[in-house]
């Protein structure tokens, strides 16, 4: 029987199996559902913690969005549940793990132009999903990408998504190097702001490292707000052209996600055998 979303869940419901990695909030577990034997990933995340950092009302909103969205590339959560000390998020499993590890295993620890264009059409098409749903991530990077069976593209971790357009009141923590220039700027953003993550996230894909990347914080910022992306010369021209796009200041000029599922250099690529 499908369980609706609004049942209430509790640890008796699991066989809890081995750990799958640590966050910043908490430890990820594989676990499965005793009466259905479905097996689902379960974030441990402490109240305490929670709300010393005061992203509880981070957690709420990610909860409730999470809750609404399904698609292919979007990392389910099926519910959650919480005793006095845990909350508890069931999640999707992910087979492939994180996006990150996979990267780092290649060859010159970058993907292949096939692998790469495949990955950023599957996280553009979530994009638009999301952006449908007037849902905007924030925090496209990744230690945020996880893969699925066949090495399927899952974008997880809603914990910084709001509905656009917002302006971000709570502090960055953490790397800048996939946020746009409006954002670290702090004014007010829109769903461009994944945008320019998309553009982070295929040069670092081809080339291993994202653009912006300095020894410290100040210097990422000031890349970020001014310097000119430049390119390995093993980047084809097609994927320069793709990244040159996306990767504008002015959010009004970035190639919109539709025209990214449609670029050349993403069709000729996406196709192919990877
Ligand atoms: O375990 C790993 O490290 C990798 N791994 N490997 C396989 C696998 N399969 C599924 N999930 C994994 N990891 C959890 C992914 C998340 C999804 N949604 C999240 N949401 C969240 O953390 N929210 C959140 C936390 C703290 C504060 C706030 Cl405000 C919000 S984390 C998996």
């Amino acid at each position: 029987a499908s369980q609706s979303s609004s049942k209430r869940w509790t640890l008796e419901n699991f066989d809890i199996g081995r750990g799958l990695g640590k966050g910043k909030f908490g430890q990820v577990y594989l676990a499965r559902e005793k009466s259905s034997r479905f097996v689902v990933a379960i974030k441990v995340l402490f109240k305490n913690q929670i709300k010393e950092a005061k992203v509880d009302h981070q957690l709420r909103r990610e909860i409730e969005i999470q809750s609404h969205l399904r698609h292919p590339n979007i990392l389910r959560m099926f519910g959650y549940f919480h005793d006095d000390a845990r909350v508890y998020l069931i999640l999707e499993y992910a087979p492939g793990g994180e996006l990150y590890r996979l990267m780092k295993k290649q060859p010159n620890q970058r993907f292949d132009e096939p692998m790469a264009a495949k990955l950023i059409a599957q996280l553009t098409d979530a994009l638009i999903y999301c952006h449908s749903k007037n849902v905007i991530h924030r925090d496209i990077k990744p230690e945020n990408l996880l893969l699925g069976a066949g090495n399927s593209l899952k974008i997880a971790d809603f914990g910084w998504s709001v509905h656009a357009p917002s302006s971000r009141r709570d502090t960055v923590c953490g790397t800048l190097d996939y946020l746009p220039p409006e954002m670290i700027a702090g004014q007010t953003h829109d769903e461009k702001v994944d945008i320019w993550s998309v553009g982070i996230l295929s040069y670092e894909f081809l080339v291993g490292k994202p653009p912006f990347e300095a020894k410290d914080y100040d210097a990422t910022y000031s890349n970020i707000l001014q310097a000119p992306v430049r390119f390995p010369s093993h980047v084809s021209d097609g994927a320069k052209d793709l990244i040159i796009k996306i990767l504008q200041r002015k959010p009004n000029r970035r190639l919109p996600l539709a025209d990214i599922l449609a670029h050349e250099w993403v069709v000729k690529f996406s196709k192919e055998a990877s």
